[in-house]
């Protein structure tokens, strides 16, 4: 099997004119994921379940394990020749590199460390998620604030990595999808789903159940006839919620499924935050023939404003999204 490296030099020998710069970047998130993923399978017992006492930047409690990924994931990057900066969920502002090979680097990335943070100490599946972006201010120079604030459509690539029954690494370019599984024998991610497709219809609903009297009635009205469905019409749905969207989702992209985190009474702009965590899965889902939005448009042509900014997100297989836009809008 491929492993991930022998797999992005494949991709660059069949375009001449890459530099391998998204490659190393690739190979550098690789690098942190496997850190990361060594700490994930010992949290029992090493030092590093619970809290770190402190809040994030979006008053959220901030578990060791959110702050160890967040380093690594940063020091890594910052350590490699292909990344010009940082965004991060567990930092308040994004981190242009200084140095001058950084500076020189074409790309910056936006990255949600450890996904899934309420299921750490429960030892149920969790993640990492990440957008790379190409620079729009002057290579040579430091990143910018506009480098972190384009349209998801923009990504050139996005990925999560995966820490469950076994760890995977799944990237997008706008080429396709391929997933590589962490073989510790080699200690490399190799190449076990080339080509990931979404398929276009699922059995599998996935959402917060308990917060239903607070979604707006559009949304309601999905949610019960995905229990209602009658199997002729090929229903009913089967509802499967982990609470770590990065588990959720990866399960959705390859069954076929729906996930539904939406505007609440209390919070409009639902919980999930577009930068790094809607925009890199809007775009690997579009890459793999599926559908995200925010209930009323594609999440990838969300202009953003802020680098922690919240969106409704509605993500899956095409004709499942079809559906709950009719039930939304009609
Ligand atoms: O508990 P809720 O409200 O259903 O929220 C669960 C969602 O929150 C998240 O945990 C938010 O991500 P973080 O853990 O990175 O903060 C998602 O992974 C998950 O889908
Ligand atoms: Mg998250
Ligand atoms: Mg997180």
């Amino acid at each position: 099997m491929l492993t991930l490296d022998e797999f992005t030099i494949q991709q660059l020998k069949r375009f001449p004119n890459a530099t391998g710069e998204l490659s190393g970047l690739l190979r550098d998130i690789g690098l942190a994921a496997k850190r990361v993923n060594v700490e994930v399978n010992k949290a029992g017992l090493a030092d590093i379940l619970g809290d770190t006492g402190g809040m994030n930047v979006q008053g959220e409690e901030v578990k060791k394990l959110d702050v160890y990924a967040n380093t690594h994931f940063t020091e890594v990057l910052q350590r490699g020749i292909s990344c010009a900066g940082v965004g991060s969920e567990e930092m308040d502002d994004y981190i242009a590199f200084e140095d001058d090979v950084s500076r020189q680097s074409k790309y910056v990335c936006l990255i949600d460390p450890l996904d899934g943070s309420s299921n750490i100490d429960v030892n149920i599946s969790i993640g990492t998620i990440f957008g790379v972006y190409r620079r729009v201010s002057e290579r040579g120079t430091a990143a910018t604030q506009a480098d972190f604030l384009q349209k998801g459509r923009s990504q050139i690539a996005a990925g999560y990595i995966i820490y469950g029954s076994s760890t995977m690494l799944v990237y997008a370019t706008r080429r396709g999808v391929n997933g590589f599984t962490l073989d510790p024998s080699i200690g490399e991610f190799c190449l076990s789903h080339p080509d990931i497709q979404c398929p276009a219809q699922g059995m599998i609903y996935s959402v917060n159940h308990g917060n239903f009297f607070s979604y707006g009635e559009g949304v309601r009205r999905y949610i019960d006839q995905c229990q209602q469905k009658a199997p002729r019409d090929g229903g009913p749905y089967t509802q499967r919620y982990s609470g770590s969207m990065v588990a959720d989702m990866h399960r959705n992209l390859l069954k076929g499924g729906i996930f539904l985190y939406p505007g609440t009474t209390g919070k409009p702009n639902g919980k999930l935050r577009l930068l790094y965590e809607c925009n890199p899965f809007a775009f690997i889902l579009e890459v793999a023939g599926g559908v995200a939005t925010d209930g009323h448009q594609p999440i990838l042509d969300i202009q953003p404003s802020t680098l922690h900014q919240r969106t409704p997100f509605f993500a899956g297989s095409r004709e499942m999204m079809a559906e709950l836009h009719a039930w939304m809008h009609n």
